[in-house]
């Protein structure tokens, strides 16, 4: 299924605009599960299962699996997911970036070897750098915006001929590298008008949308500012907040209860 078909789908049958982030840090993992082989996979295996039907997304950070050798039990996670709850599409937050031959590469990584319905891509390298992601029309591609960390600014900031790095980068993906209808944005919370702006100059493109949760953005300003009409539009991503909400043998159950409200707190602005 088309990822976009998939999102606004599950938008609409969950009623939820919640991305449950998955960044599975071991050192934070309840003790019963410090030391089994596979404590990656069954730590996020139950965080999924125990949030599967408060949330529009999930999305790994490829990072927390490639820096334990875990990219196998990222492959299971995303088998599981489609296996348990096939509703619930998948973005791979992965930030690629780099020529076409490597991208293709990345893409196949991505789409065929992981199963990803999308991926995070860096578009400073230009569109030659996109293409091979966006040559599979059924799968997402969301793309860096106005990033959610303290120095995006010094780059995305910058004005490029009268307007600022990040606007030119929405207006880029929108009026043109968007002929599929599959590309998307990230934007972070702790940046609303940011999030205002690129909403007026995308339409009713999804973005992706980091930054509740431990980074501190406002929730309210959040779907002030990228609320589409209808109420949707936006994956509202929670990853540290909902992880380790508990850090006990009920750390699933905690997840839930947090990934819960902070899904009541994003609706209660739609
Ligand atoms: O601008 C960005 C882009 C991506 N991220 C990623 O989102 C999560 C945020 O985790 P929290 O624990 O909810 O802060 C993480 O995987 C980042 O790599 C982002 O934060 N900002």
């Amino acid at each position: 299924m088309h990822f976009m078909t998939a999102l606004k789908g599950a938008w609409q049958q969950r009623n939820s605009l919640l991305c449950v982030g998955l960044d599975p840090d071991p050192a934070r993992f309840p003790a019963h599960l410090q030391d089994k082989p596979d404590a990656i996979f069954e730590f996020c295996k139950q965080i999924v299962d125990a949030t599967a039907d408060l949330a529009c997304c999930f999305k790994p950070q490829i990072a927390y699996f490639a820096a334990r050798r875990a990219e196998d039990q990222l492959e299971a996670l995303i088998d599981h997911i489609h296996a348990r709850h096939p509703d619930t599409p998948v973005v791979l937050d992965a930030k690629r970036g780099d020529i076409g031959s490597t991208a293709e590469q990345y893409a196949v990584e991505a789409f065929e070897r992981f199963r990803a319905d999308a991926i995070t891509v860096n578009p400073y390298m230009g569109r030659d750098s996109v293409d091979p992601y966006l040559a599979y029309p059924d799968k997402g591609v969301i793309l860096l915006c106005r990033t959610s960390n303290p120095g995006g600014s010094d780059l995305q900031f910058l004005d490029v001929g009268g307007e600022k790095l990040y606007e030119r980068v929405a207006r880029l993906v929108a009026e043109d590298w968007n002929a599929s209808g599959n590309c998307g944005l990230v934007v972070g919370a702790t940046f609303p008008a940011e999030i205002a702006r690129v909403r007026e100059l995308t339409g009713d493109m999804p973005l992706l949308v980091p930054g509740i949760g431990a980074q501190g953005g406002d929730i309210a300003a959040t779907m002030q500012a990228g609320r589409t009409a209808d109420g949707c539009g936006l994956m509202i991503n929670s990853s540290r907040a909902i992880l380790y909400a508990g850090k006990g043998e009920d750390f699933a159950a905690e997840a839930r209860r947090v990934a819960l409200e902070t899904r009541d707190a994003i609706n209660a602005q739609r």
